[in-house]
């Protein structure tokens, strides 16, 4: 078993915790102390891992309290709307949003990242928090998604691409009536008009849209989801890289 790394042993977990807990009851979300300790833990480890690896901007344990695990949390209510089945967090970076949803949503899951010492440091992070049915995968999503069609209920991103893109690298992961749930800055309404026609060739209808303002100033949220309804109208995945390159609106 591996020890957590004696940062975490001398930071003042406690009162990131109690920081953790009162972020998380102004927004509602019901999440026992043990998840958010566990959702810390990884935190930390992220935070040591940066000093070797870029994974990460947020440097401040405050900031990063909300900016990655309160973000992450805030797709809760919206994953928990997904029938019972697996999630898929495309571009996990360090773990975000993916790993603190698996944590609280305990759905089996799988992060992916198409950089490999991001998956490595994440499956670090998997070993020292005894994580289990998580699984860190390396590979480009239009690639991953040719052996793994319809077998996930919801696929989350957060700050991976434009709406259209994220569409169609989504769709050929969902099972019928699963959930895409996207975390955005602020799409515009170009953006979003260019998303709706892209789920339309794919498959999906955008069901949902919210926005929040972040606390302590952080920034803004916009969560929009989008449900898998019909086989898409063209073939997925397209050659990788034509998503971004090419989009289909
Ligand atoms: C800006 S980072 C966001 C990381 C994380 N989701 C977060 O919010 O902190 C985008 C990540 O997506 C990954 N990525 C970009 N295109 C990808 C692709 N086609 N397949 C898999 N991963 C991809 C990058 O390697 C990078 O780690």
């Amino acid at each position: 078993m591996t020890e957590l790394p004696s940062c975490i042993l001398d930071t003042d977990s406690n009162d990131l915790l109690h920081q953790l807990q009162s972020l998380c009851l102004d927004a509602g979300l019901t999440v026992s102390d043990d998840q958010l300790q566990m959702c810390l833990d990884h935190l930390l480890l992220v935070i040591e891992k940066n000093k070797v690896i870029n994974l990460t901007r947020i440097t401040s344990l405050e900031d990063a309290l909300v900016l990655h695990i309160l973000d992450s949390l805030l797709l809760l209510p919206y994953v928990d709307r997904a029938s019972h089945g697996c999630l898929l967090d495309m571009g996990t970076g360090a773990g975000y949003p993916g790993l603190p949803l698996h944590i609280v949503s305990g759905r089996s899951s799988t992060l992916l990242d198409s950089v490999g010492k991001k998956v490595h440091a994440v499956q670090e992070f998997i070993d020292q928090l005894h994580l289990k049915d998580v699984r860190p995968v390396h590979s480009r999503l239009e690639d991953y998604a040719r052996d793994h069609r319809s077998q996930y209920s919801v696929v989350v991103a957060r700050a991976l691409s434009s709406l259209p893109v994220l569409v169609e690298y989504a769709a050929p992961f969902l099972s019928h009536g699963g959930l895409f749930i996207a975390a955005k800055a602020r799409p515009d309404l170009d953006e979003l008009c260019s998303g709706d026609q892209a789920a339309d060739m794919c498959g999906m209808r955008r069901i949902d849209f919210d926005e929040f303002d972040l606390p302590y100033g952080l920034g803004h949220r916009t969560v929009v989801v989008y449900k898998s309804v019909a086989q898409p109208s063209i073939k997925l995945p397209r050659q990788s890289g034509t998503a971004k390159r090419s989009p289909l609106a």
